[in-house]
């Protein structure tokens, strides 16, 4: 297992903050990359997750010799399968409404609320880049309904549950999350 911390090069404090308590649940730490090296302006993505975040952790890397992790995330929803996806972040930012109000405003009046959420994490370790995959379909619950986490989670409503992710304990909420999922593979790798 690690000793050293792993630096996450990412911008994102919300998704910092939810890998960071899911590497704790493994016994690693997981820093911002800037507490170690010059924030840097990482390149535009492209059309592939894997790629994207391949590309921030040798960003990273270029200025450490410690561990960088990568992330690139996004939602498919089946109701709308030509959008999102690869583009999410990129989407989500042109709405003048909040992530999730945007999605319920798209949502609205539509059945089929499938919703699949993806991550992508790619760890830089010395000269190896070890790679995982964690994904989840679940539905768009009607309202934000939750408390425990942020972001999507109040929204991912999983129906063999009755609950949003945000309604799940940290530990319970992690063997259904993209992030959880994504992160106990690349950990399966170590
Ligand atoms: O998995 C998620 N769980 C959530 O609860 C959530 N809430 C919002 N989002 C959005 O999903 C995109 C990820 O994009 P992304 O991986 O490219 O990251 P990012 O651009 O935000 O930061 P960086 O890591 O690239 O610096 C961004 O639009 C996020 O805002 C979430 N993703």
């Amino acid at each position: 297992m690690l000793e050293q911390p792993i630096l996450l090069a990412s911008q994102n404090a919300g998704k910092l903050a939810e890998l960071r308590a899911l590497f704790a649940q493994s016994g690693l730490a997981l820093e911002r990359y800037t507490s170690k090296v010059t924030p840097i302006t990482f390149s535009a993505e492209g059309n592939d997750y894997g790629q994207n975040a391949t590309n921030k952790a040798l960003q990273v890397a270029e200025f450490t010799s410690l561990p960088v992790l990568g992330d690139d995330s996004g939602i498919e929803l089946a109701a709308f399968p030509d959008e999102f996806g690869v583009h999410t972040a990129r989407t989500l930012a042109q709405q003048l409404l909040p992530a999730n109000k945007y999605l319920l405003s798209r949502l609205q009046g539509i059945s089929n609320r499938q919703i699949t959420l993806h991550s992508y994490l790619v760890l830089r370790l010395g000269s190896q880049l070890i790679q995982a995959h964690g994904q989840l379909t679940a539905q768009v619950a009607l309202q934000e309904q939750g408390t425990l986490s942020g972001g999507f989670d109040r929204l991912v409503y999983l129906p063999q549950l009755g609950k949003t992710l945000a309604q799940l304990s940290a530990t319970v909420r992690s063997q259904y999350s993209h992030r959880g999922r994504a992160v106990a593979e690349l950990v399966r790798q170590l």
